[in-house]
C-alpha cells in the first residue's frame, strides 16, 4: 500500500523530564522490565511501513541510547541518534535535518508515548496520503475551561469540538519542512508540530487515536503505564467489561 513512499519517524526524546521530577530522563524509567523509550521505539521498529527512525536525544545521553537501547534491543531501523535542542520543536527540527533524502512522509512522535498502537501509526501514514497532514488524537472527556488572570474562567469552549492532540503527527515532508522553516525564521513557537504547520495555513486532519496512547509526564503516569503493561488484558477480560472489540 505504501511502497511508493519512504516513511521516516522522528522520535523526540531529548526533554528534561521536569514535571516527572525523576533523577533520570523519564524515558529511561523501566516499565514491564524495559525502558519506556525502548517500548516506544519498538512500536515503530515493528511497523512494516516505517523505513527509518531518527532518534533525538540529549547530547549527554546519546551514547547511553546507542548502547543500552538501540543496540541492546536491536532496533535496526534507527538510522541516526541526533542531539536535541532547548525546546521540543528545536529537537524535531534537528531530526528533520537528519532525514534520509529519500524520505517523503515524516511522522513525529514523543519518546514518552510508549503505548502508541500499530493502527495509530498506519492510520497516520494513510492520513498523510489522503490529506497531506494529520494528527492522532482523542476527544476530551472533561469539560475544558480557558482560565485567565487570577484563575478567572474566561471561557468554556463546546466540549464536542475539543480534542487532545497526541503523536504521531504526520506530514508530507515538504509540508513539515515549510512549517519549520517558517517557525525558525519568524520565531513562532508551537508545543506540537501540527500548530507549526497550521501556522503557515495548511489544513491538518484530526484522526482518532487511542486513550491508551498517554504521554508519560508526571509520576502518576508511571502508575498508569505499569497497569497498562501488566493488567490491561486481565481487566478487559472481566465479565463486566463486555466489549464488541477492543
Ligand atoms: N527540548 C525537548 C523537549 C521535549 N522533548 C521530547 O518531547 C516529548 C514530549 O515532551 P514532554 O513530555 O514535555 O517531555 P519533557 O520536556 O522532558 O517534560 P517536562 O516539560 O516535564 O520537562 C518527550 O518525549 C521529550 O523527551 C525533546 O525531544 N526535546
Ligand atoms: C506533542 C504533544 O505530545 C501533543 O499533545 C505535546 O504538545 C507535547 O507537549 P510537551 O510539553 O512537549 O510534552
Amino acid at each position: 500500500m505504501y511502497k511508493d513512499y519512504y516513511v521516516s519517524v522522528i522520535i523526540a526524546a531529548a526533554g528534561m523530564s521536569n514535571r516527572m521530577g525523576s533523577k533520570i530522563n523519564k524515558q529511561f524509567i523501566a516499565i514491564g522490565g524495559k525502558p519506556i523509550l525502548a517500548h516506544t521505539i519498538e512500536k515503530f521498529e515493528r511497523c512494516r511501513y516505517i523505513d527509518e527512525i531518527i532518534l533525538v536525544a540529549k547530547e549527554e545521553e546519546i551514547e547511553y541510547c546507542r548502547k543500552e537501547i538501540v543496540r541492546k534491543y536491536k532496533f535496526n531501523k534507527v538510522a541516526n541518534i541526533i542531539r536535541g535542542g532547548k525546546e521540543r520543536q528545536d529537537s524535531v527540527y534537528n531530526g528533520i535535518l537528519a532525514l534520509n533524502e529519500c524520505s517523503n512522509i515524516v511522522l513525529t512522535h514523543d519518546g514518552a508515548r510508549p503505548f502508541v498502537k500499530n493502527e495509530n501509526i498506519e492510520d497516520g501514514i494513510r492520513g498523510v496520503i489522503d490529506h497531506g497532514a494529520c494528527v492522532i488524537g482523542v476527544p476530551v472527556k472533561d469539560t475544558i475551561k480557558i482560565v485567565g488572570s487570577e484563575n478567572n474562567i474566561d471561557d468554556t469552549p463546546p466540549r464536542n469540538l475539543i480534542w487532545a492532540a497526541q503523536t504521531p503527527q504526520c506530514f508530507f515532508k515538504e509540508i513539515l519542512v515549510k512549517g519549520y522553516e517558517n517557525a525558525m525564521s519568524t520565531g513562532f513557537f508551537g508545543t506540537d508540530d501540527s500548530s507549526i504547520v497550521e501556522e503557515i495555513g495548511y489544513n491538518v486532519k484530526m484522526i482518532m487515536g487511542s486513550y491508551e496512547n498517554i504521554k508519560i509526564t508526571t509520576p502518576e503516569d508511571i502508575i498508569l503505564a505499569e497497569s497498562l503493561i501488566k493488567d490491561r488484558d486481565m481487566i478487559f477480560n472481566r465479565r463486566e467489561f463486555v466489549f464488541q472489540s477492543r
